[in-house]
């Protein structure tokens, strides 16, 4: 390796003489030697925080796993249930708990428990550095803890550390003290979080989502389709904010852009009233669930399906202005509003006619159906500032870029939320942009670099790479021909409906194209592609794990509203030091109801391969821990040398 003279200046800034830089090689030299981290793979969470919040909690069975090896037979199932539940929800099942005992035994109780939480942060401390154990450790307890977990290595000091457990309690610090060691296991256990994508729309706290992976220790995100919507709306795409506001109210979720990311959708509402008062608007009712129905009144309900019904022809009418400033998007078949015959109440689509549901767009003038009104204009123009100037939505538009991508590259894996287009022989499909042609990596990595460069320019303009990512054909974020969301409102022959996959979507499961694909990215055969996106239809007897392994596809399925055709809770995967196993979830009931029955709707575990034993060695970290060991290897020969002097 050549290196500088500058850069081993800069080096020895930080290791100064031959001792700090021999301490530091032989701790990283240690670090190569422990076995790899736990990763936890989840997708299409859609906005459901409290089952993802459940999984997220629970380590998809890693941390009961955790406590399995721990304990052995030594506590039976119901106890292990029960430190499980503490672990996931300290807090909640204390609440629950303290009332069932006097204060005597719940002294006791909050022994037991420490005790047990112990010995768990002791074993799943094993797997690294002291350092690392203690910038986990929470801050409050960390000298204790330390002392304490000592204790388990040697017997001569019970009294001394069975009065420090004693004194906690007695002190009234023993629930805090359960709560913060249930926080560092969950993170000792799972040392990084991966999400494939599609966190936002159908559910209704994508924002609670996005809050806990901003607070979360270690997280990756591969950009969904649905998550693109979200950052175009916040960069002023006024294309995606029509989206995000449709899909909010097809959905019944106005409410994350009224209360929680401080949205007023006011004006749209005066406007959907003035304009589509007379009007059923039976294609726009909210999908509301049969207990929700009675939270509203039928007044209520209208005055969303008129606002989705403005909201989708202002969408149609923005859309044509991108379809013909990019002819290269060759998504004119997309443009339907100058193919209605009013007096027929038709619509001509690839040459055939069908009857329109209803014929009602008093906003749509015949001659010239895609020009907005004033008042349209002004809206969206006004919900476009108000998009821009969310704080909320800011933060998580930051997350997304701080930590997100179009792919991922991790650990061998490639991560990847759509898919890669390509044509039925597996060739990349090439997308047309700026007089430049872009396929397989180089593909994704433009629309990654054109994403972050609209983020940082400041300039917040219609921009079509959004209605692109969102549905255009080789968008790998989405995969599809022809997005069908006209024909789906008003068309009622379903064959209408049908949007045609990427031939992707076939070849993913054959294990040669795998292996191109993971080629491409500069990974071997031994990865995996990880894909989110396509709801797998288990009850159709579909398998997530294809083409021999190579593939894994997790939609996480926590979409309520795909339950119906999923027939279950979705997937998720882990990825320990011994290999990666998919689990299968059972549809996640209540947050309550997992705290009070100690439930992990975890209904089944397929291991995807199985490996002997993974270092750090083996890691992309490793790979980077080996290069800094190089480097300072070379600066301790210049010290030796007298080319560097030690300071001191
Ligand atoms: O079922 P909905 O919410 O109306 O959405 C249907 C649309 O969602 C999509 O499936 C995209 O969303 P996903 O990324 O969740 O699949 C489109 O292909 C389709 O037109
Ligand atoms: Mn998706």
């Amino acid at each position: 390796m050549k290196i500088s003279k500058e850069h081993l200046e800069l080096l020895a800034e930080n290791f100064q003489s031959i001792d700090e830089t021999t301490k530091e090689i032989i701790n990283l030299e240690a670090i190569l030697t422990l076995p790899k981290g736990t990763e936890h793979f989840l997708s299409d969470i859609h906005g459901e925080y409290e089952a993802f919040d459940h999984i997220l909690r629970n380590g998809s069975g890693i941390i009961k796993e955790k406590l399995k090896e721990v304990f052995g037979n030594r506590l039976p199932r119901k106890d292990l249930n029960l430190l499980a539940t503490i672990i996931y929800y300290p807090e909640e099942k204390l609440n629950l708990i303290r009332k069932e005992y006097d204060a005597c035994d719940y002294k006791e109780f909050q022994k037991i428990t420490l005790l047990r939480l112990l010995e768990v942060t002791q074993v799943a401390a094993r797997k690294f550095t002291r350092s690392k154990v203690r910038k986990i450790l929470p801050t409050d307890f960390k000298y204790i803890i330390d002392e304490l977990l000592y204790k388990m290595q040697s017997s001569d000091k019970n009294d001394y550390y069975d009065k420090i457990l004693e004194n906690i309690i007695e002190l009234g610090a023993g629930e805090k003290f359960i709560i913060e060691l249930s926080l560092s296991i969950h993170k000792l256990t799972i040392d990084h979080l991966h999400i494939v994508g599609d966190i936002y729309d159908r559910g209704p706290f994508p924002d609670k989502i996005m809050d806990r992976l901003l607070d979360y220790h270690s997280v990756d995100i591969q950009w969904g389709n649905h998550d693109m919507l979200w950052v175009g709306a916040y960069l002023g795409d006024r294309i995606s904010l029509a989206n995000v506001i449709r899909i909010c109210a097809r959905y019944d979720n106005l409410d994350i852009i009224e209360d929680r990311y401080g949205i007023p959708i006011r004006n749209l509402l005066n406007f959907s009233e003035k304009y589509y008062k007379g009007d059923h608007c039976k294609e726009f009712l909210p999908k509301i669930s049969k207990d929700d129905e009675l939270k509203y009144s039928e007044h209520e309900i209208m005055q969303i399906a008129r606002m989705h019904k403005a909201m989708a022809i202002i969408q149609f009418k923005l859309e044509k202005q991108i379809i013909d400033k990019h002819p290269e998007f060759d998504m004119e078949s997309r443009a339907l509003l100058d193919k209605i015959d009013f007096e027929k109440e038709t619509v001509k689509i690839y040459g055939k006619e069908y009857p329109l549901t209803s014929c009602n767009f008093p906003t749509v003038d015949k001659e010239n159906p895609y020009l907005l009104t004033d008042e349209e204009e002004k809206i969206i123009n006004k919900l476009k500032e108000s998009f821009i100037a969310s704080e909320k939505l800011k933060k998580h538009v930051e997350l997304f870029i701080n930590k997100g991508a179009m792919y991922c590259c991790y650990n061998g894996n490639l991560l990847l939320h759509g898919c890669m287009p390509v044509d039925e022989d597996g060739n990349f499909q090439e997308f047309s942009y700026g007089g430049k042609k872009y396929a397989g990596k180089k593909l994704l990595d433009f629309f990654d670099k054109k994403i972050r460069s609209i983020f940082y320019c400041g300039c917040r303009e219609d921009n079509g790479l959004f209605f692109y990512l969102w549905q255009g054909r080789y968008s790998p974020l989405f995969g599809k021909c022809d997005m069908t969301t006209f024909e789906r409102y008003f068309i009622e022959d379903k064959s209408t409906h049908e949007e045609v996959k990427n031939a992707y979507y076939k070849l993913r499961d054959n294990e040669e194209f795998c292996i191109k694909l993971l080629n491409e990215f500069g990974l071997t055969s031994e990865g995996h592609i990880i894909n989110g996106h396509t709801p797998v239809k288990e009850t159709k007897g579909e398998n997530p794990i294809k083409a021999n392994g190579r593939t894994i596809v997790i939609d996480g399925g926590m979409s309520r509203a795909y339950h119906k055709t999923t027939g279950h809770g979705g997937y998720t995967l882990t990825y320990n030091s011994y290999g990666l196993q998919i689990m299968s979830h059972d549809i996640f009931q209540s947050k309550e109801e997992s705290i009070k029955n100690e439930t992990d709707i975890i209904s089944t575990k397929r291991v995807v391969d199985k490996l002997c034993r993974k270092k750090v060695a083996d890691t992309d970290s490793g790979a980077r821990i080996k290069k800094q060991i190089e480097l300072l290897k070379i600066l301790l020969e210049e010290y030796r040398q007298g080319a560097i002097c030690e300071r001191y």
